[in-house]
C-alpha cells in the first residue's frame, strides 16, 4: 500500500531508555542487589558480600552504576513506567511513529511490563487506552481509523497471532513503506477493549515454555502494531502514526536454563536474534561516537522488523527490565550495558503527513495497483483453470495411451499368433505333402512288388501308417485353420476398436498417428516374417542345387564336364570353395554358384553381393531376363532360420532348357513333367500361405505358369513342385516337399518363389532342425498361442506325422 510522503523536516532524537527492576519473587531467596536512585540512576551491587568497604573504595568490587532517562525500582507499577513514555505514545495520534520494546534476560519482567496483569496493566494496554482516549477526546473534526496487527517471531519464522492457524509469513522490503510483513492481518478496531481482546487472543497463541528461570517464559518475540490514520478535513491532509509494542523473548544462557532439545534450539534462535539486536544496538551506538558503522539489521527477522524503530522514523523507547536477585547479577549488568549503549542510538522522527490530494492520489494509485493486481490474479486464475482443464485431459490422454498400449499389445500378440499358426500350418502342409508323395511311391512299389508277399505286407503296413498320419495332419490342419480364422476375427475386432477410438476421441490426429505407428510396427513384423520365409526358400534352393552338383560329381562327372554342362545351361559356377558337403574331397565338394536361369524362382541370388535379381518379364523378351533389382537380403537368415539335415540324394539328372528364352526346369526325374497352373491350386491347397482369411497383408500369389513334375495322382500340387527321383538302387527320391512359397514383394505383386528341396532317402524320419528364428532376431519366435519360444524341433517319428497335442504342434525345446 503506498504510503504518504512525509514532510522533509526531520527531528533527530535519541532512544528513550527506561530501566525497570522488578521485585524479588517468592521463589527467589537471594539478595536484592539493584538500587534505583532519583528515577534515573541504577546501581548494581556486588553480589559478594564478603567484600568490604576497602574493596569498594579501591574499586575492587563488581558494583556497577548506570544512568538512564528513567529508572524504576521494584515498587514501581507499569503505570509509573508508562507515564514517563506516554508522550511518545501520544505522538502516534499525530502522525508519528513510535516503538516501545522491552529488553532483558529471561524472567526479568518483560512480559509483565508489556502486557501486565489485570491489576497492573502493561504498556501495550496502557498505550492502547491512551490512543483511544486521545481519539475520543479529540475536539477536531478529524476522522480516525485504528488498525491493529499482532505477530510473533518464533525460531526465525513469522506467524500472525491474530490468525487461528497462521502460515509462515515473509518480510518484504517496500521502497516507500520500508519493511512490511506480507500477508499479515490488520484488523480495524474501534475501542481499546477490542484490542485487548485481540491481545489476549494473540497472547494465548504465543509460544511459551516453562523454563528453569521462568514458568511462563516467552519463546517468541511478539510485536503488536497499532496504526492510526488521521484525516484532517479542514487542513486537507492525512496523518499516519504507527506504534510498535515489542515483547522480546527471554534471553538466557543455555547452561543456566538447563534446557535441552527443542528448548535449547529455541534458545539458540532467541539468542541469535537478541544477539543480532544487541549487535545493532552496538553498531548504532558506535555510529554516534565514531561516525558511520555497518548495522547488521539483516542478521535476523527481529532486527529487520525493528529497523525503523532503531534508526528510522520512530520515537523509540527501550524498557530494560532487570531482576534484583543477586544470582542474576551478570544478566542484569549485561542488560544495563546494552541499555546504556542504546542511549546513544539516534532516530530521525518526522510526521507522516500527506495532503488529501496526495491522499486521493494515493488512493488512485492504490486503485490502479489493485486493478493491476486483480488483472494479474485473473490471469493467474485463468492459467490455473486451463491447467486444471489440461490435467484431466492429460489424464485422459494417459488413460487413452495405456488403453492403446494394451490394445497394441493385443494386436502384436494377435499378429504373432497368426504368424505362428501360419508357420505350423505351413509345416503341416509340407509334411503331408511328403506323406502323400511317399504314399504314391508306396502304391507304385506295392504294384510293382505284387509277387513278393512279405515286401507287400511291409509296404502296406507302412502305407497304413502314412495314411493315418495324413489323416491326423489334415485334422490338425483343420484345427489350425480354425484357429487362424479365430485369430483373424480377433484381429478385425481389435482393428475396429482402434478405429472406433480414433473416430470417437477428440484428439483424433494424435490417436491416428499412434495408430499408424502401431500398424507400422505390425507391418514390420509381418515383413520380417516374409523375409525370413524368402530367405529360407533361397537357402533351401541353394542347398538343393549344391546337392545336385555333389550328385554329379559323385557320379564321376569331371569338373570340366560340370563347367561345360553348367555353361550350356547358362549356370555360372562362382566359387568351389563354398562347398560344404561332407565326405567329398575339397575340389569335389559342391560349389557355390549362381543359378542364373531358374525360371520358377523369378529370382537369382548372388551370395557375394547379397542381392536378388528379379526376373523381369518385360525385359525377358529382349534377352535381358535378369534385371538386377537390389532386394534386401539378410545373410543371417540363411543360416539361422532353417537348417535342413538332408541326406545326399543318390541320383538326379539335369534337364535341358526349354526354348523361347525361358529358362528350363532344372531337375529331371525321368521326363515325366507337365505344366501346372497356379495359384488356384495353391490357393486351395495351401491356405497356410495363400489364404483368403489372411487379408491383404498376407500372401497373395498371382497366377503364374510353372513347370513341375507330377509324381502321381496322389501327389498333391498344393505346395508346389514335386520331384520324383529314383536312386540307382531303386530307392525313391523325394524332392521338394515345400516347393512354393509366395512372397509378397514391395510393390504388392507376389512373384512366386519355388524351390526344389531334396528330401532324405525316404520321407521317413526326416528331421528338420529349427534354428533361431529371425522373427525375434536371436532367440526364436515367441509363440503367443503356445506361450513358449519355438526354438524347436518338430518330431516326425513313424513317418511324416506332425505330433499334435490338442490342436497344438508339439515342440521340443533345445
Ligand atoms: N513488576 C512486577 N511486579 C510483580 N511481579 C513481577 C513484576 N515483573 C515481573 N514479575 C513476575 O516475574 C516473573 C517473570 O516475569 P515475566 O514473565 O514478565 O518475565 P519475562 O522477562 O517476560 O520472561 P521471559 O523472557 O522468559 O518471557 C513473573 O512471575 C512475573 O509475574
Amino acid at each position: 500500500m503506498p504510503s504518504i510522503r512525509a514532510p522533509v523536516a526531520k527531528k533527530t532524537t535519541t532512544l528513550t531508555v527506561a530501566v525497570k527492576c522488578r521485585p524479588l519473587t517468592e521463589k527467589e531467596r537471594g539478595r536484592d542487589i539493584v538500587r534505583v536512585n532519583n528515577s534515573k540512576e541504577v546501581i548494581v551491587l556486588d553480589p559478594d558480600l564478603s567484600k568490604d568497604y576497602l574493596d569498594r573504595i579501591q574499586n575492587r568490587t563488581k558494583e556497577k552504576k548506570y544512568c538512564f532517562d528513567h529508572a524504576f525500582g521494584p515498587e514501581s507499577t507499569n503505570k509509573n513506567v508508562y507515564k514517563s513514555i506516554s508522550s511518545v505514545i501520544s505522538g502516534v495520534v499525530h502522525g508519528l511513529n513510535a516503538t516501545v520494546f522491552a529488553y532483558g534476560s529471561t524472567g526479568s519482567g518483560k512480559t509483565y511490563t508489556m502486557v501486565g496483569t489485570r491489576s497492573d496493566p502493561g504498556l501495550m494496554v496502557l498505550s492502547l487506552n491512551t490512543v483511544f482516549d486521545m481519539i475520543k477526546s479529540d475536539k477536531s473534526s478529524d476522522d480516525f481509523e485504528v488498525t491493529c496487527s499482532y505477530l510473533e517471531v518464533y525460531n526465525e519464522v513469522i506467524y500472525d497471532l491474530l490468525e487461528k492457524s497462521s502460515g509462515h509469513l515473509e518480510l518484504r522490503e517496500d521502497p516507500e513503506q520500508g519493511i512490511v510483513v506480507a500477508g499479515l492481518r490488520s484488523i480495524k478496531v474501534y475501542s481499546a477493549d477490542r484490542i485487548l481482546e485481540l491481545l489476549n487472543l494473540g497472547n494465548s497463541r504465543r509460544k511459551t515454555e516453562s523454563t528453569e528461570m521462568n514458568s511462563t517464559s516467552s519463546r517468541s518475540h511478539a510485536v503488536l502494531e497499532i496504526a492510526v490514520k488521521r484525516r484532517q478535513k479542514n487542513q486537507n491532509q492525512v496523518m499516519r502514526g504507527k506504534l510498535a509494542l515489542v515483547d522480546l523473548a527471554g534471553s538466557e544462557r543455555a547452561a543456566e536454563t538447563n534446557n535441552g532439545g527443542q528448548k535449547l534450539r529455541d534458545g539458540a534462535n532467541i539468542n541469535r536474534s537478541l544477539l543480532a539486536l544487541a549487535n545493532c544496538i552496538n553498531a548504532l551506538g558506535k555510529q554516534h561516537k565514531k561516525g558511520l558503522a555497518y548495522v547488521p539489521y539483516r542478521n535476523s527477522k527481529l532486527t529487520r522488523i525493528l529497523k525503523d524503530g532503531l534508526s528510522g522514523n520512530s520515537q523509540t523507547v527501550m524498557v530494560a527490565t532487570v531482576s534484583p536477585a543477586d544470582n542474576q547479577y551478570h544478566h542484569t549488568v549485561n542488560t544495563l550495558k546494552y541499555a546504556d549503549r542504546a542511549k546513544e542510538i539516534k532516530t530521525h522522527i518526522q510526521k507522516n503527513i500527506g495532503t488529501i490530494d496526495t491522499h486521493m492520489s494515493d488512493y488512485q494509485r492504490m486503485i490502479e495497483n489493485l486493478q493491476s493486481e486483480v488483472s494479474q490474479l485473473k490471469k493467474q486464475l485463468a492459467e490455473k483453470e486451463s491447467q486444471l482443464s489440461i490435467i484431466p485431459f492429460e489424464r485422459g490422454v494417459e488413460r487413452e495411451l495405456s488403453w492403446l498400449d494394451g490394445l497394441s499389445h493385443q494386436i502384436s500378440e494377435n499378429v504373432q499368433e497368426r504368424i505362428n499358426l501360419q508357420k505350423a500350418l505351413f509345416e503341416l502342409e509340407e509334411t503331408n505333402l511328403r506323406n502323400r508323395t511317399e504314399l504314391q511311391h508306396l502304391d507304385d512299389a506295392i504294384a510293382k512288388q505284387a509277387a513278393e508277399k512279405d515286401i507287400v505286407e511291409a509296404l502296406s503296413s507302412r502305407r497304413q501308417v502314412i495314411l493315418d498320419n495324413i489323416r491326423d495332419n489334415d485334422e490338425a490342419g483343420v484345427n489350425y485353420q480354425r484357429e487362424i480364422e479365430e485369430n483373424e476375427k480377433h484381429r478385425c475386432k481389435l482393428q475396429d476398436m482402434l478405429n472406433e477410438a480414433i473416430n470417437n476421441n477428440g484428439n483424433k490426429t494424435y490417436l491416428h498417428i499412434l495408430n499408424q505407428y502401431k500398424l507400422l510396427g505390425m507391418g514390420n513384423t509381418e515383413l520380417q516374417f516374409e523375409m525370413a520365409m524368402r530367405d529360407q526358400i533361397i537357402y533351401n534352393q541353394r542347398e538343393a542345387q549344391r546337392n545336385l552338383w555333389n550328385l554329379l560329381m559323385g557320379l564321376g562327372v569331371e569338373e570340366k564336364q560340370v563347367f561345360d554342362l553348367a555353361a550350356k545351361q547358362g549356370i555360372t559356377i562362382e566359387d568351389w570353395s563354398m562347398a560344404s558337403y561332407p565326405g567329398l574331397p575339397y575340389r569335389k565338394q559342391a560349389p557355390s554358384f549362381i543359378p542364373a536361369n531358374i525360371p520358377f524362382m523369378g529370382h537369382s541370388y548372388s551370395q557375394s553381393s547379397c542381392t536378388f535379381q528379379s526376373y523381369n518379364q518385360d525385359t525377358a523378351s529382349k534377352g535381358q531376363q535378369w534385371a538386377p533389382t537390389p532386394t534386401l537380403c539378410r545373410e543371417e537368415h540363411h543360416s539361422s532360420y532353417y537348417f535342413m539335415g538332408h541326406e545326399p540324394p543318390a541320383f538326379a539328372s539335369l534337364r535341358k532348357s526349354h526354348g523361347g528364352g525361358r529358362p528350363a526346369p532344372w531337375i529331371d526325374t525321368g521326363g515325366n513333367h507337365r505344366r501346372v497352373s497356379y495359384p488356384q491350386t495353391v490357393n486351395n491347397s495351401s491356405p497356410g500361405m495363400v489364404s483368403s482369411h489372411m487379408g491383404p497383408s498376407f500372401y497373395q500369389t498371382p497366377q503364374r505358369e510353372m513347370l513341375v513334375n507330377t509324381p502321381s495322382p496322389y501327389g498333391s500340387p498344393r505346395a508346389g513342385v514335386i520331384n520324383r527321383a529314383t536312386t540307382p538302387a531303386g530307392q525313391p527320391f523325394y524332392g521338394s516337399p515345400r516347393a512354393i512359397a509366395a512372397v509378397r514383394n514391395g510393390s504388392g505383386n507376389s512373384p512366386r518363389l519355388a524351390t526344389a528341396v531334396s528330401a532324405p532317402n525316404g520321407a521317413r524320419n526326416q528331421q528338420r532342425v529349427y534354428g533361431t528364428s529371425p522373427l525375434s532376431g536371436t532367440k526364436g519366435v515367441k509363440n503367443a498361442s503356445y506361450g513358449q519360444n519355438s526354438h524347436t524341433k518338430l518330431y516326425r517319428g513313424g513317418g511324416n506325422k506332425v505330433h499334435n497335442k490338442g490342436n497344438k504342434t508339439q515342440r521340443q525345446h533345445h
